[in-house]
């Protein structure tokens, strides 16, 4: 094997995970309903509570990177769930964990390639991932940019990681991951505040709040497992609720508005978390 070649992610290879909150703790729980076992994990994590449930299901969980036991065949994959504002401390204390094969796998919003490599001693084989809350549930779904020094094998690794909690989409632009984040990677929360906008204008029209949210609530979550069941597009399930001169269409009217409908509206707030990914580079 080469510097530039990746070892496929096997049944008995290691991964590094460096902070196990959401994100981490999310893929980690993926891993271990696919089968994997604890003992391939190891975890750094600050967190003692995090570590002693990490340590009671059977991985291996240290405080930092000091505290980490290099396994003979090394780790194959890193994977780096730190928040952007904790690489400094975070990553450069882990940079003699990685050997030449190791797959840097980030899902860290705005970092780029060159910080990850100028933080970690410049590995060579780096991902960036951006999933989302879903993986929690295991239906995410991330995007992936990969260097184009990692192979096939290392896309297959990361793929067969990202997989675990749902879908995987590469892009081929590193600087669109930053659009990925501000539709798919926000997005969960977007859909949220739906539920709650929903609420607050079925109170607004006289409901009272709990009624209008298990209206609102029981509505999001019946249209997505629609959208997901049903062979039609989203177009043609809108139109299927929508009667010429009714009710939906006089609601339509004003959140499909070229000026101020939900369109633009939608695009100014994808556009600011993309922004603020690009901001969060540095
Ligand atoms: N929450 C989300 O919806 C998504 C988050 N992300 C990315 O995932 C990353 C993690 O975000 P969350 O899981 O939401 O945050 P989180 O706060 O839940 O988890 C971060 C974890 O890192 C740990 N940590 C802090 N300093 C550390 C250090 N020096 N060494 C090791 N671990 C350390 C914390 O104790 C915590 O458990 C971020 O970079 C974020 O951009 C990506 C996609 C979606
Ligand atoms: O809000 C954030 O910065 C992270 C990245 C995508 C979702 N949560």
């Amino acid at each position: 094997m080469t510097a530039s070649s990746t070892a496929a992610l096997g049944p008995a290879g290691h991964i590094l995970v460096i902070g196990a909150g959401r994100m981490g703790g999310a893929m980690i729980d993926g891993w271990l309903a696919g089968g994997r076992a604890p003992a391939t994990i190891t975890v750094i994590e600050p967190s003692a509570d995090a570590r002693a449930r990490l340590g009671a299901r059977g991985l291996v969980a240290a405080a930092d990177a000091d505290a980490v036991a290099v396994p003979d065949d090394g780790f194959a994959v890193l994977v780096v769930a730190v928040k952007p504002q904790s690489f400094e401390a975070a990553l450069p204390p882990a940079a003699p964990l990685l050997s030449a094969g190791t797959l840097v796998v980030s899902v860290a919003a705005g970092k780029p390639v060159a910080t990850l490599r100028n933080l970690l001693g410049h590995p060579r084989l780096v991902v960036r991932a951006m999933p989302n809350t879903p993986a929690a549930i295991g239906r995410g779904i991330t995007g992936c940019y990969a260097v184009p020094e990692v192979d096939g094998a290392g896309r297959a690794t990361a793929e067969g990681l990202l997989s675990a909690v749902g879908e995987v989409v590469w892009i081929a632009d590193e600087d669109l991951i930053d659009a990925v984040t501000g539709v798919s990677g926000s997005g969960p929360a977007y859909v949220f505040h739906m539920i709650e906008a929903m609420t607050q204008a079925g109170v607004a029209v006289g409901l009272p709040h709990e009624t209008a949210r298990r209206l609102a609530r029981a509505t999001v979550i019946g249209a997505a497992a629609l959208a997901d069941a049903s062979p039609e597009t989203e177009t043609a399930l809108r139109e299927a609720v929508t009667s010429p001169a009714g009710t939906t269409a006089a609601a339509l009217a004003v959140l499909m508005d070229d000026t101020n409908g939900l369109p633009p509206l939608m695009t100014r707030a994808v556009t600011a978390a993309r922004d603020r990914g690009r901001a969060l580079a540095d």
